[in-house]
């Protein structure tokens, strides 16, 4: 099959050509570059107006023939994307051929599934507007954990815009970041969820009050992209791939590749990043998405092919793949290698925080010291509040071990019923009733018997009165739920009406508000 894409959803006006049968992929773009500030979106419509005939003419100069047409539907800025679906209407009518409608976030997922061959990868995608951790699903791409406030690539052009850089910023830090050293800044965490904002406002703090630019720029790539890597890694502990593929034009940094290609070497997994032409905007991630969906009959009609600006990966029907699934079954092994630690298993438990060698050597420090501290301060606080967890034998912080009692028979996750999950639900009320956040939730992090089920890991906990803390707590489960659960609706039902039947009915109302945020932002 040969394929015509074309993407244009915010500042790469870009066509490309795909044959099936040759594998090769031609790429015509032509960027929009701001004046000043960052990207405006009417000016960029007019860049998407003036470029795209050309670009497009350019890429069917390459075509021998074609069979169908693909565009990037959203997400993206709405004048933009309705200039691209209007050229790429006016096409497929020309050439009478099917037009397909590309998510663009499945697209620099895909690019990556597509070039490395792996079949059932974790994909970070790290872009300007966006930053997610995904995986196949029940038939879905589930947002595993994703950006709480703006994508990473935006956090750093902004950045960049404070020092009066032109944009984009990205690569003007990362040339700068050269020969930096290394000053703290928050790093923020929840699950695999995270947050830039806190990290931005201390990092312009940072250079007003005249800390050396290129320390900051450092520090802000080893913390951001530490934080990027660390999520990546919970999202293959918690599903148990051992495939990681990154997608988006941040994943041109070599800093953050090199990390993520670090953290993947050391717990044995297989990491892969396309090359820069495929992981910035680009039309040939949409061409090659685009034949996968037309293989499969995923074609659209012209009058139902509206775009979509807030378009998420985790509403793509994905009618290309099959009932496989990133998470996989895992066996009770002697040696576990979690996302932060290794635990062996004995008639005690030992768990290991060992150096991630992925970060910077300050930051881990710290990340470690603080994390053993308090999990096993919120281990024993959450059992006085009546929630089951094992008792701890012993602690040494500056290894970062602690010693526990063995509970449980196996992880929730092997043994996932809805009265289970129930019970989960009771146990996080208790514990937000004592003012305090598991940080953690997910089926891996309790363990059941057959009298009860255990909470363990509290590394990412904290004190809290925030009921927005709560509710994020509750969010963090039904995440890592969406991506694990043969039963997602009837287990995240019980979950939440194990929680009211202890807890405050307005944390449940709040964890709506945070599920809006995502899905409309
Ligand atoms: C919806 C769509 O329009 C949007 N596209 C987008 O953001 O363009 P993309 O090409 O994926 O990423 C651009 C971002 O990538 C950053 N970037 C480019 N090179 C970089 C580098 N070497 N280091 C860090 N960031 C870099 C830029 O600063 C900019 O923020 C998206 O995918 O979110
Ligand atoms: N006290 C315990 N009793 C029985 N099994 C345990 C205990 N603590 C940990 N385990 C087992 O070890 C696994 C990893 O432990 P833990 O979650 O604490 O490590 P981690 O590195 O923080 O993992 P992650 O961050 O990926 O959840 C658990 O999923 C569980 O199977
Ligand atoms: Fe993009």
């Amino acid at each position: 099959m040969r394929v015509l894409g074309i993407e244009g959803t915010a500042w790469a006006a870009s066509a490309a050509y795909f044959d099936t049968e040759t594998g090769d992929v031609f790429i015509d773009s032509d960027p929009y570059q701001p004046e000043s500030g960052g990207i405006h979106p009417r000016e960029a419509a007019e860049h998407m107006a003036g470029a795209l005939p050309t670009v497009i003419e350019r890429a069917l100069s390459e075509a021998d023939s074609v069979d169908a047409v693909a565009f990037s539907r959203g997400p993206g800025l709405g004048p933009c994307l309705r200039i691209v679906a209007s050229a790429a209407r006016a096409l497929a009518q020309s050439l009478d051929v099917p037009l397909v409608g590309a998510n663009h976030m499945v697209a620099h997922l895909e690019i990556g599934r597509h070039r490395s061959g792996f079949s059932n990868p974790v994909c970070l995608n790290a872009s300007g507007a966006n930053a997610h951790v995904l995986g196949y699903h029940n038939g879905r791409y589930q947002v595993l954990g994703e950006t709480m406030d703006t994508g990473v690539g935006n956090a750093l052009d902004k950045f960049a815009r404070h020092l009066e850089w032109s944009h984009p910023g990205g690569p003007k830090i990362e040339e700068r970041a050269r020969g930096g050293e290394y000053i703290d800044l928050p790093y923020v965490v929840k699950g695999m969820d995270f947050s830039f904002s806190g990290i931005m406002s201390a990092a312009k703090d940072a250079v007003d009050s005249s800390e050396r630019i290129e320390d900051v720029c450092f520090s802000l790539q080893e913390t951001v992209f530490a934080m990027l890597a660390e999520v990546s890694e919970r999202a293959l502990s918690l599903t148990g791939s051992d495939e990681l593929v990154l997608g988006g034009g941040v994943g041109q940094n070599a800093r953050l590749r090199e990390m993520l290609a670090e953290m993947c070497e050391a717990r044995g997994a297989s990491f892969y990043a396309p090359e820069p032409r495929f992981l910035r905007d680009n039309a040939g991630m949409i061409a090659v998405l685009g034949a996968t969906m037309a293989d499969a009959g995923d074609i659209l009609e012209i009058d139902e092919s509206r775009v979509d600006s807030n378009f998420r990966p985790d509403q793509v029907d994905v009618t290309w793949r099959g009932a496989e699934s990133v998470s996989r079954p895992m066996n009770e092994e002697h040696e576990v290698i979690g996302a932060e630690a290794v635990v062996e298993l004995d008639e005690d438990v030992r768990k290991r925080r060992r150096p991630k060698t992925y970060r910077h050597p300050a930051l881990d420090a710290r990340l470690r010291r603080e994390r053993t501290a308090s999990e096993a301060r919120l281990t024993s606080l959450a059992r006085r509040a009546g929630v089951p967890t094992p008792a701890i034998r012993d602690i040494d912080l500056r290894e970062g071990t602690l010693v526990f009692e063995h509970v449980g028979e196996a992880d929730l996750s092997a043994d996932l019923t809805p009265e289970r999950v129930r019970e989960l639900g009771r146990h996080l009320a208790t514990l937000h009733d004592a003012g305090v956040v598991h940080g953690d939730p997910t089926p891996r992090n309790a363990r059941v018997s057959d009298r009860r089920l255990y909470c363990i890991d509290f590394g990412l906990g904290y004190h809290t009165d925030e009921i927005e803390d709560y509710a994020m707590d509750l969010h963090v489960f039904e995440r890592s739920l969406a991506g694990t659960a043969a039963d997602f609706e009837a287990c995240v039902g019980a979950f939440e009406a194990g929680y009211c039947e202890v807890g405050d009915r307005a944390v449940i109302d709040q964890l709506r508000a945070i599920e809006g945020r995502g899905r409309y932002r």
